[in-house]
């Protein structure tokens, strides 16, 4: 099966070009192209263990904390290889953001979840910082329902509010992309139709970049989608043509559910 690359119109923030990903000898990702437009959402899709997430966390070279993982070909970020072994990870973790599949807060107030990544990066006074904090709890959607009680643990709020709580944490150190890795598949459906309405407005100001197992919510909430079996890319494309006219007989046998 060949890539089909796909450039969508407008500037990329992403360019991956016959990107390959080992496990030890493992190989998890064959031969991947693909353009991830900037200021768009673009979803993953694909049977379990097709490398979605392997991919997603190609981005920010998540993988590079374990010892014989790899990557070969080349990602380019606004330019920039990010599969440089010079690469700054720190830096690069800085403009691409991920938020994991369960909501992940440290056990620290809310105010110091969001601040906590700040500091990593830059030296704010009190001031600031308030600021920032207002600010990035705002984007998430989440600043009206925390307001009043910013010194709880971020541990005390609901698994939907948890999750929002995350991407605050990720939007306050201003990344350029967000991937998130299936956001919602923890959460009840409320708080799922709160994050989908909030990835919309996301989009104004970041590149987005989604895992999905939830069709309908690829459907929903992306501008490009990528269907994604053994590893490689089976077919990408604008989500209202992989949706309503696949090119690849196995990408309308997945959304369809006929495939197995
Ligand atoms: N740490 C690892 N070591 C070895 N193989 C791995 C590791 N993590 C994932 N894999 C393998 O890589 C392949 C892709 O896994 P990945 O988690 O990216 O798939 P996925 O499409 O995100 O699946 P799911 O939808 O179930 O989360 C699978 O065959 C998986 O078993």
């Amino acid at each position: 099966m060949n890539p089909t690359p796909a450039a969508p119109p407008g500037k990329n923030a992403l360019e991956l070009r016959n990107l390959s990903f080992f496990y030890g000898k493992f190989q998890g990702l064959r031969n991947v192209s693909l353009d991830i437009a900037e200021y768009k959402v673009t979803a993953f899709i694909g049977p379990s263990g097709c490398g979605k997430s392997t991919l997603l966390r190609t981005f920010n070279r998540m993988y590079s904390l374990y010892p014989g993982q790899r990557a070969e070909g080349s990602i380019c970020f606004y330019g920039q290889d990010i599969l440089d072994p010079r690469q700054d990870i720190n830096l690069l973790r800085a403009r691409i953001g991920m938020v994991f599949q369960k909501p992940t807060p440290f056990p620290m107030s809310i105010y110091d979840n969001v601040a906590f990544g700040v500091k990593l990066y830059e030296t704010l006074g009190k001031n600031e910082m308030d600021e920032r904090v207002e600010w990035a709890l705002s984007k998430a959607a989440l600043w009206s329902e925390v307001k009043d009680k910013l010194s709880q643990s971020g541990l005390s709020l609901s698994g939907g509010q948890q999750q929002r709580l995350c991407i605050a944490r990720c939007v306050a150190v201003r990344p350029a992309v967000l991937l998130l890795d299936e956001p919602t598949s923890a959460l009840d459906p409320l708080s799922t139709a709160k994050i989908e309405e909030l990835i919309d407005e996301l989009k104004h100001d970041y590149t987005i970049a989604i895992v999905t197992h939830n069709m309908q919510q690829a459907a929903r909430c992306s501008d490009y989608t990528a269907y994604m079996y053994l590893g490689e890319m089976i077919e990408f494309g604008a989500t209202e043509q992989i949706f309503f006219k696949p090119e690849r007989k196995e990408t309308e046998d997945y959304i369809t559910g006929r495939f197995g």
